[in-house]
């Protein structure tokens, strides 16, 4: 059996899993508290400030918020910051885990008037529960079954007003009458190197690590514009300054993201075998998301949701309507040449 808590290049691959203690530790030690300690997507700080603002000047709960983006981009820290700004209680749960109505029905009537219920991908709810939700969001009620078929009656039960905080990793999965009941939607952008190194400073510090300007930027250059590979790469690099010795500075940067196989632009193991894959197996494609996730051994869902974003984001991938395509700047980056004749990239 593996050791989850083992430190492993697979570790530096964000997947929708759930991580080691250590890491959650580690996660918690360097969350944000409050939304000015936030760094970066100014404009979502100052929409849910406005937001917050509103509700504490008229004493009600702030209105339900939808979280929307890629995995590490700070949607669960935001919903803590939600409850502590708003100094109310945080209830979180996740949609897998709510998998029935009723598993819903007994989270919604526990909680306390005011209380923030966050649910990280409520994509994943189960869709009775999503029923279910429409009501609770909108007039603080649900129905509750009781029975079985023609004698099966429903009882109304009043629920404490309460602010709903969802996340998820693909908004395009959520029923429209489900995103329209969120009174805000917030879609977080990958940070720029800037903003990730204001990241990492703020981590080093925390962690009493003396990393160099120059050696925060090289990292957060390689971070994928997530904060969260940010601080997992920041890890990496102390660990090798402990063992190694001689500072966490470029020297110990280069080293250990080597070591790790976080490449240059930051892409990782993963990354890259997704890219191989398109170039040499496909020929820089079209290829289909399925076939392309059973070609690299990997959940669609996760090379929809983790990997294409950001290889998108850098102009390495097209999603066409005939499948996934690699652009002339992943064949330069791999070292491939492009079969130029007749070529299907040639606009890409
Ligand atoms: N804007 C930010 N400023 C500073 N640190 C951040 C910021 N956003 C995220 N982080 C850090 O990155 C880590 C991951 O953030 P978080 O867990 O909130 O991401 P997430 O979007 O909820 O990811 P997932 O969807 O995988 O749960 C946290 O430890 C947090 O410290």
């Amino acid at each position: 059996m593996t050791d989850p808590t083992r430190d492993d290049p697979a570790d530096l691959v964000i997947r929708p899993t759930p991580e080691s203690d250590a890491e959650l530790a580690f996660e918690g030690a360097l969350r944000p508290r409050t939304l000015a300690e936030f760094v970066g997507q100014s404009k979502v700080r100052g929409q849910l400030q406005l937001l917050l603002d509103a509700a504490a000047m008229q004493s009600r709960t702030p209105d339900h918020i939808l979280l929307a983006g890629p995995p590490g981009l700070g949607k669960t820290t935001l919903a803590m910051i939600v409850a502590h700004e708003s100094n109310r209680p945080l209830r979180m749960s996740s949609g897998p885990a709510i998998q029935h109505a009723g598993d819903l029905a007994a989270l919604l009537s526990s909680l306390v008037p005011g209380e923030v219920l966050f649910i990280d991908e409520i994509h994943r709810m189960a869709r009775s529960a999503e029923e279910m939700l429409y009501l609770a969001m909108e007039d603080f009620r649900i129905d509750i079954m009781v029975g079985k078929g023609a004698g099966a009656t429903s009882i109304p039960l009043d629920l404490a007003p309460f602010t709903l905080v969802g996340a998820t990793t693909r908004s395009g999965l959520l029923p429209n009458p489900l995103r329209d009941r969120f009174g805000f939607t917030a879609n977080l952008e990958f940070y720029d190197d800037v903003e990730l190194e204001e990241v990492l400073a703020r981590a080093a510090r925390l962690l009493a690590l003396d990393v160099p300007a120059d050696a925060r930027l090289e990292i957060a250059s390689r971070s994928r514009g997530t904060p969260r590979i940010a601080n997992r790469l920041l890890r990496r690099v102390r660990d090798y300054a402990i063992v190694r010795g001689g500072g966490a500075g470029m020297e110990a940067v280069h080293a250990a993201l080597e070591l790790y196989d976080v490449d240059p632009i930051g892409l990782d193991r993963l990354d890259r075998a997704v890219l191989e894959m398109i170039v040499t197996r496909f020929d820089g494609g079209p290829v289909g998301l399925n076939t392309l996730a059973v070609s690299v051994g990997e959940e669609a869902e996760t090379i929809e949701s983790v990997v294409e974003p950001f290889l998108v984001r850098i102009g390495m991938l097209t999603r066409t309507p005939r499948g996934r395509v690699a652009t002339r700047r992943a064949w330069d980056h791999l070292g491939v040449r492009r079969p130029d004749s007749g070529s299907l990239f040639d606009d890409v």
